[in-house]
This record gives structure tokens, C-alpha cells and sequence, in this order.
């Protein structure tokens, strides 16, 4: 039933039913919300009140094509994360990971074909990327990039002053946004003077990472995609990126994170691990998996 869908605690799952499967093509620019509360998932041992957790994400049936060649990635992609959920994605090299957090964020290289994605009850394939940030969906990229001459701190300001335009609050003067940012510091372990550098300029391949956890810092992220946020570091740059991510963590805030290795689940704990294959998410299980994959390969678990 729609208001009590079922949560995926282990093995394979399907994803609940939006109870109104909405057939329209999801790269028409459409309608609007969703006119329907979103889904709340309750675990029976403790109070339903208490313990309603809201669907934050569902995607269903997603696929998707690289814009300029129309060739085919993504071929059916089903996924539901609840608030507070933290989510990996893992899967062998090509697979269509990294594409499927970039048309979750409206990544212009790639074009929906069909299926749905709603996130917060609104159609989440039919907004602009602009809006999907402000919707609350933050990604850190594979590669963040450098921007010369744009201030470590203006970044997130003017992503934060947006925020607030949409709630229609004053926007932060520098110094007021500075005071507001100062304390995240601490929370994500970083050093003041990162704010006062251009973006990622000069950067090493662990401070792009943490940086792109600073800019998390900031609210209004809902869901954060996190991809491959453990590539190319050593094992104590691992676990500070991890600490800071982990120091944002709120039951309010989910995670999804794309990685090849078991290490970053050590230190990041997620709710779900998906496998992905030639598109498609194959299986779904929870953290005991991950070892097998380690030791064993992808073969081990790979789709019946
Ligand atoms: N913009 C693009 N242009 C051309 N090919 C692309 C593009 N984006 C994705 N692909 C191709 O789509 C396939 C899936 O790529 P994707 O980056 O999603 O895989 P992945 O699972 O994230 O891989 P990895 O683990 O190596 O990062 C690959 O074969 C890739 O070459």
C-alpha cells in the first residue's frame, strides 16, 4: 500500500510503488509536484510516530542515453532511498554508476529516455539542475575542478544565498556567512585558510575531496551523491574525508555514494549496498556483502 511500503532491509528488493504510476515521458517538461504526501516507511518495533521515515527518492525503470551518440546506459535503473539512509553503488568499471548520479543532477550529456525519478514528491527528471540543487541534491563530482579567481568561500555562499532566496530569506553578507561557516570547519576538521584560496586551485587530490565536503556543509542538501569521493587517497586522508562526511550526517540527511572499495564503507557505514551492471542495479544487499566483493568479485554476487 502506498502509505506503508515495505522497507528493503536485506537481499533483493522492489522498490515501493509510487501508487500512481505515471506513465508520462519523463523528458517532457511537465505538470508539477506530485499531488500525494510522500510514502513513510515504519519499523514495527518501535513507534510508528516516531519512526516514519519519508521516501526521499524513488527512481524506477530509469534509462538513459548519451546525448550526442544516443548510446544506451542506462537500462532500467529501480532505487528507493529513505531519509537518513546512507546508500553505496558499486560495480565494475563502465557500468553506468557515475552516469546515473549525473542524470539524477541534470547533467547535460545525457539524455533521458524513459522511467521516473521523483525526489521530495517532484518529478525530479523534468527540473533544471539549477533547481534539482536547490531541491536539496547535492553530487560531488568524480574530478572536482579547479575555478581560478572564484573565492574558496564565495562558492558556497552564493550557493547558500540561493538557498535562501528560495525560502525567501535575506541573503548572507560575507562576513555574516563567514560566521556561519566557521564552526562547519571544525565539524568537517579543516583549516580556516582554505577559505581564503581560490576553489580547489592548487589543491591535492585529498583537499578537493574534503572541500567538496565543505560545500555539503552547507544546508539545504537533502541527498548527497558522493562519487567516488575515495579515489586516489591514502588511508588517513580516507578516514578524514569520511569523519567529515560522517560529522554532517543527520537522520535527516541520506548518502549516496559510488566506490569501488570496501575501505570507505568501513569508515562510512551504508544502510544498502547496490550492485550495478550493464545499467542496471542487480542486487541489492546489506553491508555484510561487501567483504565478498572485496575477496571475491563481482562475479560472486553477480545477477542470478
Ligand atoms: N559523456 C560520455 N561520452 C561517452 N561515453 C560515455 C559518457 N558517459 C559515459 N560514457 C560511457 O558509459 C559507460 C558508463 O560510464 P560510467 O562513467 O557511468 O561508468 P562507471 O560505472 O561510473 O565507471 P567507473 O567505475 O570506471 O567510474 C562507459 O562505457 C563510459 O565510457
Amino acid at each position: 500500500m502506498y502509505g506503508q511500503a515495505h522497507h528493503p532491509n536485506s537481499l533483493q528488493f522492489t522498490p515501493p510503488s509510487l501508487g500512481n504510476p505515471c506513465c508520462r515521458s519523463s523528458h517532457q517538461r511537465p505538470l508539477t509536484t506530485l499531488n500525494t504526501s510522500l510514502p513513510s516507511v515504519v519499523s514495527p518495533k518501535n513507534s510508528p510516530i516516531q519512526d516514519a521515515k519519508k521516501l526521499l527518492l524513488e527512481v524506477k525503470d530509469l534509462t538513459a542515453v548519451i546525448a550526442e551518440s544516443k548510446q544506451q546506459i542506462l537500462k532500467g535503473v529501480n532505487l528507493a532511498i529513505y531519509e537518513g539512509e546512507v546508500h553505496a553503488i558499486m560495480g565494475k568499471n563502465g557500468s553506468g554508476k557515475s552516469t546515473l548520479a549525473k542524470v539524477l543532477v541534470g547533467h547535460r550529456d545525457y539524455e533521458v529516455t524513459g522511467g521516473t525519478a521523483v525526489f521530495k514528491g517532484e518529478y525530479l527528471l523534468d527540473m533544471e539542475p539549477e533547481e534539482r540543487s536547490l531541491a536539496g541534491l547535492f553530487m560531488s563530482f568524480q574530478s572536482p575542478i579547479a575555478i581560478p579567481g572564484v573565492n574558496n568561500i564565495d562558492f558556497p555562499n552564493m550557493a547558500y544565498n540561493a538557498q535562501r532566496r528560495k525560502l525567501g530569506q535575506p541573503e548572507l553578507r560575507p562576513i555574516e556567512f563567514y560566521a556561519y561557516i566557521f564552526p562547519k570547519l571544525e565539524l568537517v576538521k579543516m583549516k580556516a585558510d582554505f577559505l581564503n584560496r581560490n576553489v580547489n586551485e592548487g589543491f591535492s587530490g585529498g583537499e578537493r575531496r574534503w572541500n567538496e565536503i565543505l560545500q555539503l556543509a552547507v544546508p539545504g542538501a537533502d541527498l548527497a551523491i558522493l562519487d567516488e569521493i575515495d579515489s586516489g587517497l591514502d588511508v588517513d586522508a580516507l578516514r578524514n574525508v569520511a569523519e567529515a562526511v560522517n560529522g554532517l550526517l543527520t537522520p535527516k540527511i541520506s548518502l549516496l555514494m559510488i566506490t569501488h572499495y570496501e575501505r570507505l564503507l568501513n569508515f562510512v557505514r551504508p544502510t544498502f549496498i547496490h550492485v550495478m551492471e550493464n545499467g542496471k542495479i542487480v542486487k541489492t544487499v546489506d553491508i555484510s556483502i561487501a567483504k565478498l566483493l572485496e575477496d571475491e568479485g563481482y562475479q560472486a554476487i553477480s545477477a542470478s
